[in-house]
C-alpha cells in the first residue's frame, strides 16, 4: 500500500554547458523541478518537471507545473491510498492535460513503488534489456561546429545522431553529413518548421536515407502528416503530436507515422509511455525515448523505460556530462561506446546528491 506524506519540491537552474538551439527554441539556464515523495513507510522516491522555463516546446512551464503540483496534484494524492501507480491515472483524471505536472509526480511514485517492491524501475515497468543503445542530439549552429560535434560523438561511440532542421538550413547540412558519413544512422528533428506546401522539399530529403523524419508538421496534426508520409519514402516520427495512447493509436490508424518518440514528461508519465509502447508494439510501429535536456533523474527514469522490448531505436538518452558540470546523481550517468547499463540497484538505481540539490536549489517547497 502506498500512502504519500510528503513532497518536496526542489526548484533548480543550470548552465547548460553549451546553448542547445532548435527551430522553435533556444535554452541557455535549464529550470528543472526536482520531485521527492515520501510515503509512511519512509520510503522516498523521485521524479522531475521536464517543462521549460517558457512555452516554446508544449503549453506547460516551470510555473504551470509548480502550480499544478502545489496546490492540485499533490494534495489529490496526499489524500488517497494506492497499490500501484498506475492507478494516478483515475486519481489525475479530472485534471486535464498537464502531462509533465503529472508525470513528474506519477515518476516520482515509479520510483517509490519498484523500491517497495525491493525491484529496480526497469523491472517494476517489464523491461527486457540490461544495457541500452545511446543517441546524441546536435542543436542547431554552425556547419562546421555541427560536424565537429558528430565527429566527437561517433567517436565516442553513440549509436544514433539526430539534427535539428528547418527549412533555412536542411538540405545543405544534411548533404555535408552525408559527404563525410554516408552511413551514419541520422536523423533529423523538424520541430513542426515545415507545412504541407514544403512536401516537395520534403521529398528531396528522401535521397539521404534518414532513419526518420521527427514532427515535420504542426505540433496538433496528424492528418496532414497522413498525407505526407503518403508521399515520403523517409519515416516519419511524431513527437510533439503524441500526448497521449488515443493519440497514438489514430496515428497509427491514419497512417500518419511509422515511428513514435515517447517523452514520459510529454505523456503523462510511465504508466502512460507503457501503454504507448505496448499499443505500437502490436502494430510493430518501433518506438524510442525522447529527451528534454533533462537531469539524471529523468534520465533515470528514460533508461529504465528504454529497457522495454519495442524500445529498438537508440533514444536521445547520452551521458549527463552532455550537458552538465556536475552530476545530480551518483553514480554519474555515462555513456561508454554508445552503451548505458540499465541499473539492478531498486528504484531508479542512481542515489541523489540530496546536499549539491540543496545547496543549488533556489527554492524547496514541502508539501504534507
Ligand atoms: O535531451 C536531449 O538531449 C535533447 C532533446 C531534444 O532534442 C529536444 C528536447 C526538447 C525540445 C526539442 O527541441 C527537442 C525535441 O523536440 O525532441
Ligand atoms: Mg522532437
Amino acid at each position: 500500500m502506498i500512502k504519500v506524506e510528503k513532497v518536496t519540491l526542489y526548484h533548480i537552474t543550470q548552465r547548460l554547458k553549451v546553448p542547445f538551439t532548435s527551430s522553435i527554441g533556444h535554452v541557455t539556464d535549464r529550470d528543472s523541478i526536482l520531485v521527492e515523495v515520501i510515503d509512511s513507510d519512509g520510503v522516498s522516491g523521485w521524479g522531475e518537471v521536464v517543462a521549460f522555463s517558457t512555452p516554446w516546446y508544449t503549453e506547460e512551464t516551470i510555473s504551470t507545473c509548480f502550480h499544478l503540483l502545489k496546490d492540485i496534484l499533490i494534495p489529490l494524492v496526499i489524500s488517497e491510498t494506492f497499490e500501484h501507480p498506475d492507478e494516478l491515472q483515475e486519481i489525475f483524471k479530472r485534471i486535464k492535460r498537464n502531462q509533465m505536472a503529472k508525470a513528474s509526480l506519477e515518476g516520482a511514485i515509479w520510483d517509490l513503488y519498484a523500491k517497495k517492491k525491493n525491484v529496480s524501475l526497469s523491472t517494476a515497468l517489464g523491461g527486457v534489456r540490461n544495457e541500452i543503445e545511446c543517441g546524441v542530439v546536435i542543436g542547431i549552429s554552425s556547419f562546421s561546429n555541427m560536424i565537429e560535434q558528430i565527429t566527437r560523438y561517433h567517436e565516442e561511440g553513440y549509436k544514433r545522431f539526430k539534427i535539428k532542421i528547418s527549412p533555412e538550413q536542411d538540405m545543405k547540412i544534411v548533404e555535408e553529413i552525408r559527404k563525410r558519413f554516408p552511413d551514419l544512422p541520422l536523423m533529423a528533428d523538424a520541430n513542426s518548421s515545415y507545412t504541407l506546401n514544403d512536401v516537395e522539399r520534403l521529398k528531396e530529403l528522401d535521397q539521404f536515407g534518414l532513419m526518420m523524419i521527427e514532427q515535420p508538421l504542426a505540433a496538433d496534426d496528424i492528418v496532414d502528416h497522413a498525407k505526407l508520409q503518403e508521399n515520403l519514402s523517409t519515416p516519419i516520427c511524431l513527437d510533439e503530436s503524441i500526448i497521449t495512447s488515443e493519440d497514438a493509436r489514430k496515428a497509427i490508424e491514419l497512417g500518419s507515422c511509422q515511428v513514435i518518440n515517447i517523452k514520459p514528461g510529454r505523456v503523462g508519465g510511465l504508466t502512460e509511455s507503457k501503454k504507448i509502447h505496448d499499443l505500437c508494439l502490436e502494430h510493430s510501429i518501433p518506438v524510442w525515448c525522447g529527451g528534454m535536456l533533462e537531469t539524471s533523474i529523468s534520465r533515470a527514469h528514460n533508461i529504465a523505460l528504454a529497457s522495454l522490448a519495442n524500445f529498438t531505436i537508440p533514444g536521445d538518452i547520452s551521458s549527463s556530462s552532455r550537458y552538465w558540470e556536475k552530476d545530480i546523481v551518483d553514480p554519474e550517468i555515462r555513456s561508454v561506446s554508445g552503451k548505458i547499463s540499465v541499473p539492478n540497484e531498486i528504484g531508479i538505481g542512481y542515489k541523489v546528491k540530496k546536499d549539491l540539490l540543496k545547496s543549488i536549489a533556489s527554492s524547496v517547497t514541502v508539501l504534507k
